[in-house]
């Protein structure tokens, strides 16, 4: 690794040289963590996103790890997921399929897809039914200080402009409180409409990690992750504050090139 470190108050950053080596270290990461999860709880709930992510987890499905991880205990989630058909070829659940699902032998009925023929609001709605019933079971975990399931695991992707999941900047989705789920109509980014965990489900899991790479986003990490003032503090990213949990940057050296390196200790 080129370089990595605790922030004093971001969490902890790991900096690659390239992706190849960010690619390495983020499967040798899922693959503790699910092993500590499996461990502690029998299963490994884990949320993901769409975007470049899905194929930085690639080495997943490669040796060792397809044949050491423990593929019939995870449970997956979307953090995000647009509201198309899961044949689409936006869907973030037929990336994952594509690019990770289908080539490990997780369990079909513990990939918890959204339903796909229905409005957003009715999407989110069903999805957040559908998590509180496995949060009921505790096959995912529940946080200890709000009724908020807790993810063993959130993997997040981000945008240039500093959004997660779907969580854009300036949207009136930051300010949701109440509901796990939620949905969008007027999505930035293409295609519209999308379902979202909200910040203070993002906020209970055991832990949070946020893959970012490339030039483009370093404007963006610097803002999420720097003492830059007032202004970039609705920054979703930037919002991203697990209460107990434990946060990670996965960066590569271009995505890093930005942060004030003063601001974290080896
Ligand atoms: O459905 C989505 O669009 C994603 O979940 C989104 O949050 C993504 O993770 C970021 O936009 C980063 O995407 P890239 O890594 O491809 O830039």
């Amino acid at each position: 690794m080129a370089h990595s470190g605790v922030h004093k108050d971001r969490g902890e950053l790991r900096i690659h040289e390239n992706l190849d080596e960010l690619g390495t270290d983020l499967a040798e990461y899922i693959a503790e963590l699910s092993e500590a999860s499996v461990k502690e709880r029998g299963v490994f709930a884990i949320a993901i996103s769409g975007g470049s992510l899905i194929g930085l987890m690639g080495k997943l499905c490669e040796a060792p790890y397809n044949k050491t991880v423990d593929w019939a205990k995870w449970y997956i989630f979307w953090a995000d997921e647009r509201v198309v058909a899961k044949t689409h070829a936006d869907s973030n659940y037929k990336l994952a399929k594509d690019g990770l699902l289908s080539k490990v032998p997780v369990v079909p009925s513990h990939v918890n897809s959204i339903n796909d023929t229905v409005s957003a609001e009715e999407a989110a709605n069903d999805y957040e039914f559908h998590v509180r019933q496995l949060v009921k079971t505790r096959t995912v975990n529940v946080s200890d200080i709000s009724d908020c399931p807790k993810f063993d695991l959130i993997l997040l992707g981000m945008g240039s402009d500093g959004h997660v999941a779907s969580l854009f900047p300036n949207h009136p989705v930051l300010d949701e409180k109440d509901e796990w789920v939620t949905f969008i109509t007027d999505s930035p980014k293409s295609p519209p409409e999308r379902i979202t965990f909200t910040l203070p489900v993002i906020n209970s899991a055991s832990n949070v990690v946020v893959v970012v790479t490339g030039e483009s986003k370093a404007e963006a990490v610097h803002l999420a992750i720097d003492d830059v003032g007032a202004d970039c503090l609705s920054l979703p990213a930037r919002l991203i504050q697990p209460t107990k949990g434990k946060l990670a940057w996965f960066l590569d050296k271009l995505a890093a090139s930005k942060l004030d390196g003063s601001q974290f200790s080896e």
